[in-house]
């Protein structure tokens, strides 16, 4: 099985907590829109649900699959966040933001009773902080958001490359119009010490993180699909 056809299969088993007349959080990314792809052929066999898409990209496509879409403003509350993730440990804490889009992503998978995280096994990890950590800040002082994120982080140990993300040569703008800058810091024991650190930081908009608000992971593997609830 290769990277895609697990990203559908961990798609597909999310489905099966779809209901009728739902109102769903739907992520961004490549899994995420696999799961679009399969949601639309539900749709298309009379499902009824309202998506409420996590960024503009996921908003496209669930247009022109025919998936109906919403806002937030619209539906404040939703029942469920389906969303993809670039790293999750034993106790479902997660990075997102690779894709660009952890604000919206934060901001709908808490306004969702529960969030689903679907992923390949590769995104399975024993302690964060491999993957790059997203942190979204203010185009204003960007340079000196950047040196207090380095400070704050030096201050629990983390120490590695924050790199302003870039686009075709150009700095990559979040739908929210801020940028993103790329945190290497390798591992990262306390992630909690660190998320409270980063919102310390007036310049600082949201980070990757994601602490204590996945309900389940669906896994998809060499040996199947594993469904992971938090650890302890
Ligand atoms: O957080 C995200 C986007 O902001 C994505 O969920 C994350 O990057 C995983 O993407 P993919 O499913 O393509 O591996």
């Amino acid at each position: 099985m290769d990277a895609t056809t697990r990203k559908i299969e961990a798609a597909r088993a999310a489905l099966a907590y779809v209901e009728d007349g739902m109102r769903l959080g739907i992520g961004t990314g490549s899994t995420a829109e696999e799961f679009v792809r399969l949601l639309a052929e539900k749709v298309a066999d009379g499902l009824s649900v309202t998506g409420v898409p996590t960024s503009e990209r996921t908003a496209r496509l669930c247009l022109d699959l025919g998936v109906k879409i919403s806002s937030l403003d619209e539906l404040p509350e939703l029942d469920l966040a389906i969303d993809g993730a670039d790293e999750i440990d034993p106790a479902l804490n997660l990075i997102k933001g690779g894709g660009g889009a952890l604000l919206r992503e934060k901001i709908v998978a808490t306004a969702s009773k529960k969030l689903i995280v679907i992923a390949d096994e590769s995104k399975k990890v024993e302690c964060l902080g491999a993957f790059p950590l997203p942190i979204e800040v203010n185009r204003f002082g960007l340079a000196s958001t950047r040196l207090a994120i380095e400070a704050a982080a030096a201050r629990l140990g983390l120490t590695g490359s924050i790199d302003l993300r870039s686009s075709r040569d150009e700095p990559f703008v979040t739908d929210g119009g801020h940028m993103i800058l790329d945190a290497s810091f390798g591992r990262i024991p306390d992630s909690r010490a660190l998320s409270t650190a980063l919102f310390a930081i007036p310049g600082v908009v949201e980070h990757g993180l994601f602490l204590g608000l996945t309900t389940i992971a669906i896994v998809a593997g060499e040996g199947g699909i594993e469904t992971l609830r938090p650890a302890g």
